[in-house]
Formats: structure tokens, sequence, C-alpha cells
């Protein structure tokens, strides 16, 4: 593994990015960062108050600004929000600064991965199968577009999801700095 090299990890909300994100850092011996946790450590309040007090428009300007900032980083696996492709800067520093990995999860998994949640504002006294859906139809292309790997959301364990990650980071991602 070359450290200088970054994974970054995209994908809808509840595909794992923070979960699997972790466990690549630890197999890969590299650093990990979390978007949302990074905002959350430099505001000192979870992200549903940034939201609350700043307003979506706010989180985004956080989001972008640590974005920047970690990605510059070299030898880290990022863990991005969800929402973060939404802007094309974020999407070209992504895109230049490291291999991006794409998380997918079905609305189904979705839906029950985080039936419990109710940190995430944009998922607070909604239809959530209604919102989940708005944003898939918004966001899948801009995934698409800045994403080097996808890997499917059929696995229905962290433990099966990471094992194949990794084994698909090591064929396509690791060969190609072998190269
Ligand atoms: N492949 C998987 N199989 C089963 N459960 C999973 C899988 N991936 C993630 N989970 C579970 O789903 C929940 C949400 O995962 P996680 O927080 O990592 O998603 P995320 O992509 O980071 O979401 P967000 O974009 O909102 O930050 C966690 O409880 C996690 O354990
Ligand atoms: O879907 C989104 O836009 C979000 C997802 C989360 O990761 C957080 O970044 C925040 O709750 C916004
Ligand atoms: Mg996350």
């Amino acid at each position: 593994m070359n450290p200088s090299c970054n994974l970054f990890i995209v994908g809808p909300t509840g595909a794992g990015k923070t979960t699997i994100g972790r466990r690549l850092a630890d197999h890969y011996g590299l650093s990990f960062v979390d978007l949302d946790q990074e905002i959350e450590r430099v505001c000192g309040v979870p992200v549903s108050t940034v939201f609350e007090i700043e307003g979506e428009a706010g989180f985004r300007q956080r989001e972008s600004m640590l974005l920047a900032e970690c990605s510059a980083r070299g030898g880290v696996v990022m863990a991005t929000g969800a929402g973060a492709v939404l802007d094309a800067a974020n999407r070209r520093l992504l895109a230049e600064r490291g291999y991006v990995l794409w998380l997918q999860a079905t609305l189904e998994q979705q839906l029950e991965r985080l039936a419990q949640d109710r940190a995430r504002p944009l998922l607070a006294g909604v239809d959530r199968a209604e919102r989940l859906t708005t944003m898939a139809q918004k966001r899948t292309s801009l995934y698409e577009e800045v994403a080097d790997l996808a890997i499917p959301g059929e696995h229905e364990t962290v433990h099966a999801a990471s094992a194949r990650s990794i084994l698909l980071i090591d064929q396509y991602w690791q060969r190609q700095h072998a190269a």
C-alpha cells in the first residue's frame, strides 16, 4: 500500500461508509477520518444541532471545508457524508485526491439499518422511504460520476461487505498502484 494514497468512500446514508471505512483503514494500516464526526469534533455538537443552528447551507459549508482539509492529508480512508457529492468542488477534490469507493445499498437495507436512528436530520419527521428515494434520484448519478469502484449492496453483514470491498480494492486499486 502506498501510504500517500487516499481511499474515499461515497454512497447513500446507511450504506456503511462509516462502519466499513473504519475496517478498511484498519486493514490497510491507513488513518480513518469520518467527515460527519470531524464536523462534530470541530463544532462540539452533533450534526443535527449544526443543522438546527446553521441550516443545511451552513452544514454544507463546513462539510466542504473539512473535505478539502482532510483529503489533502494523504494516507487516509475518508468516509464522506451521504450528501457530500452534491457539491461539484467536493466531487472534483475526491476524484483528484484519491481512489473513490461507492458503497451501494438498497432502499430496504437503508430502512432496516436506520430504523432506530435519530441522528440524521434529513430523515427526521418525514416519510423515510419517500425521502430516501428522492435523495437517490438526485444523488445516484453523482456517486456514479465520482466513483472508481462500486460495491453492490448485496452484502447483508458488515463482515461480508468489508471482505468483498477488500477483495475488489485489492483487485482494482492495489493493482493500479503496483503497475
Ligand atoms: N453491509 C452491512 N450489513 C449490515 N449492516 C450494515 C452494513 N453496513 C452498515 N451496516 C449498519 O448500518 C448502520 C449504518 O451504517 P453507517 O453509519 O456506517 O452508514 P453510513 O453510510 O456512514 O451513513 P451516513 O451517510 O448517514 O453517515 C450501522 O448500524 C451499521 O452497523
Ligand atoms: O444525506 C445527507 O445529506 C446527510 C448524511 C449524513 O451523513 C450527514 O452528513 C448529514 O446528516 C447529511
Ligand atoms: Mg457515516
